[in-house]
């Protein structure tokens, strides 16, 4: 099969977690661990051209730190993976494609599951706003982002998660959720994750069966 000719659902894994709360992070790793597609959405949206239409619109969002509206998000993401896949970076009948921050309200979450094959929804959890705004804090002196600089903007974006994402973990049935304690130190929160969520994730560990 081409690799243009896909059609199949992406077998996924859902990151969840306030801003801060490590899903960059442990995605990472994730990903690493087998050689599968960390895809961020927020990355996403950042490498858009600043002057197309979906780079401007992100930045009249995303400084504010409110979301992209879900027709847009779903838009860009979705062409952004056929991109992924037509160029052979993201291999679906291989790789498992681990999300990082989408869906983020209940309608991305509808619309996301035409296109994906359930595998675990992993939600980091860390409600201490105090630590979250500290890690923010840090990474905005490291990598330079503008929505990690503004405290206001960073309290507009744990609000937004609060009110519009959380609710979203109950769209997702309860046998494939995996809640981590995400205020520890990384290593720990990885040792969690596979401490809860070994037979979950074990699949992770080897590559995909390839389809005859
Ligand atoms: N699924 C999404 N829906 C709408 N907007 C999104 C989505 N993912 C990312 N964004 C936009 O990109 C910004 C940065 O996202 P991200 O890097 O994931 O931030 P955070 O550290 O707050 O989780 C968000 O504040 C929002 O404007």
């Amino acid at each position: 099969m081409g690799l243009k000719e896909f059609t199949g659902r992406y077998k996924s894994l859902l990151l969840f977690g306030p801003p801060g709360a490590g899903k960059g992070t442990v995605s990472k790793i994730l990903a690493e661990s087998g050689s599968h597609f960390h895809l961020s959405t927020g990355d996403v949206f950042r490498s858009l051209p600043k002057d197309s239409s979906a780079g401007r619109l992100f930045s009249s969002y995303g400084d504010k730190g409110l979301l992209v509206p879900d027709k847009v998000t779903i838009e860009v993401w979705a062409g952004y993976v056929k991109d992924l896949i037509s160029t052979g970076r993201y291999r679906p009948h291989e790789q498992y494609l681990i999300l990082d921050g989408i869906p983020r309200t209940r309608s991305q979450a509808e619309v996301l599951s035409n296109y994906i094959d359930l595998v675990a929804v992993i939600a980091l959890e860390m409600p201490n706003v105090q630590r979250l705004t500290e890690r923010l804090q840090r990474r905005a002196q490291i990598e330079g982002r503008n929505d990690d600089i503004d405290a206001g903007v960073i309290e507009k974006r744990m609000e937004v998660y609060r009110k519009q994402t959380e609710e979203v973990l109950g769209y997702y049935p309860k046998n494939k959720m995996l809640r981590i304690n995400a205020d520890q130190y990384p290593l720990k929160v990885l040792g969690d994750l596979f401490g809860t969520g070994w037979e979950v994730l074990t699949c992770l560990s080897h590559p995909m069966i390839q389809p005859t």
